[in-house]
């Protein structure tokens, strides 16, 4: 084991990891990463348009009473002119007439369908007012999103106001995952033996990167503990995915192959072994072509944090987002106990509060009870205790 904290052994790995090429001309998916920026079309808003339902006045109408109503402006249509004398009724992002100063809201004066006059709130209006300038959000030409962010509702948004509606996108990061171990199965027909147990690991990786477009599972396979099978199916894997997790078999065991299948298959080895509890034996490894290969202990709560904690941001990496490993929520640890570990503690956490948590007791990393009862974890960096505020990680 070395003793790199988990956020450098992130960023050592990070950087030999390949970067996925870019699929130009597709159209907008939520979730997936933008591969290149989008500019504006045209000026946003594209005139000077109305902010507010009201009337479009010119600063010495505010002196006249009535005034007279003489044009109207909606939206969808191009301003009238606006007459000497005459105010114009105008509607929430209609255009301004050329003459038009400020624009007074309805509630603002009394009005008939001819004529209106000011109530006292209008008259200290203000050349300017309730009018939204052309290209005051935008030029033309400006950059309104920047490649390599992933799109959601409101950069959606962005998008369809500007015309963007085919767009480069990187490709989806192509991932396998494997699980091992002979005592592993589904055994849904025939219940397991003592010496047996459910393939829980293949469901919480393939559930934690299933809410991400972004990421594409290739294969989810189970291998025995047999050393050809297990560097057969990796070589496999290999050909067509970009990275792969493999749980199980990655600690000191006699049938622990992982290590070595990995190297064998090109991985070279950046970590083997981290200071943290749980997840000890971690493995992470990058090929010359920057493919990622990581070793996740088999402990099920080890894997699922490891996934989460190793697995996720390095994806995040090569799937093109810019901010692959952003600064983390933070929570309070209430009961957070006076234990101190030589280690980085990921704990598991229950919240109870706006930014507040509670430890969940576990009996360790095979509890996957405990874990099924906490909301995520925190990362307590060793040595350190209480109540911090510490990381918290979310399943
Ligand atoms: N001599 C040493 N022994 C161990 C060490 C060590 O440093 N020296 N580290 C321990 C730690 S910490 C962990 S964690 C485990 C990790 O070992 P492996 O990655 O080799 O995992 P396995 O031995 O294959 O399995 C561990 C445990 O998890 C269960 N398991 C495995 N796969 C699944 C799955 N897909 N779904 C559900 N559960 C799974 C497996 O049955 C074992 O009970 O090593 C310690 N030993
Ligand atoms: O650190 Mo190992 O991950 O559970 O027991």
């Amino acid at each position: 084991m070395n003793d790199t904290a988990p956020e450098t052994a992130v960023g050592e790995l990070a950087a030999r990891l390949n970067v996925m090429a870019k699929q130009s001309n597709a159209e907008p998916v939520t979730g997936r990463i933008l591969g290149s920026d989008i500019v504006a079309d045209r000026p946003s808003p594209a005139a000077d348009v109305s902010a507010m339902d009201g009337y479009a006045i010119r600063l010495s109408d505010l002196d006249r009473d009535p005034v007279p109503v003489t044009g109207e402006s909606v939206p969808g249509s191009p301003p009238p002119r606006m007459t000497e004398g005459g105010v114009v009724r105008i509607f929430t992002g209609a255009i301004v007439p050329d003459a038009c100063e400020a624009v007074v809201k309805r509630e603002d004066i009394e009005e008939t369908e001819h004529e209106i006059q000011f109530r006292a709130s209008a008259l200290q209006t203000r050349s300017g007012e309730n009018i939204r300038r052309a290209g005051e959000n935008a030029s033309t030409g400006s950059v309104v999103l920047r490649g390599g962010v992933k799109l959601d509702a409101a950069k959606a948004a962005v998008m369809a106001n500007f015309g963007a509606y085919q767009a480069d996108w990187f490709a989806p990061v192509r991932l396998a995952i494997l699980t091992t171990g002979d005592e592993v199965g589904r055994f849904q027909s025939v219940p397991p033996e003592p010496w047996q147990l459910r393939n829980s690991n293949a469901v919480s990786l393939t559930s934690l990167v299933s809410a991400h477009p972004w990421i594409e599972v290739i294969a989810v396979e189970h291998c025995r503990d047999h050393r050809d099978a297990l560097a057969e199916t990796v070589a496999q894997c290999m050909k067509t995915s970009d990275a792969i997790w493999v749980t199980g078999g990655v600690s000191k065991g006699d049938y622990d192959y992982v290590p070595e299948v990995i190297a064998e298959n090109g991985g070279k080895i950046v970590f083997h072994g981290l200071p943290i509890r749980p997840g000890k034996p971690i493995l992470g490894a990058a090929t010359d072509e920057g493919k990622l290969l990581l070793g996740l202990p088999g402990n099920p709560v080890s894997a699922t944090i490891g996934a989460m904690r190793f697995g996720m941001p390095l994806l995040a990496k090569m799937s093109g987002q810019t901010d692959w490993n952003p600064p983390r929520p933070v929570v309070r640890l209430q009961n957070a106990g006076r234990k101190t570990l030589p280690l980085h503690w990921m704990r598991l956490v229950k919240l109870v509060g706006q930014g507040v948590a509670e430890p969940v007791q576990s009996q360790g990393s095979g509890d996957l009870v405990s874990l099924g009862q906490s909301d995520g974890f925190i990362e307590v960096p060793s040595g350190e205790a209480g109540q911090g505020p510490w990381p918290y990680y979310a399943w």
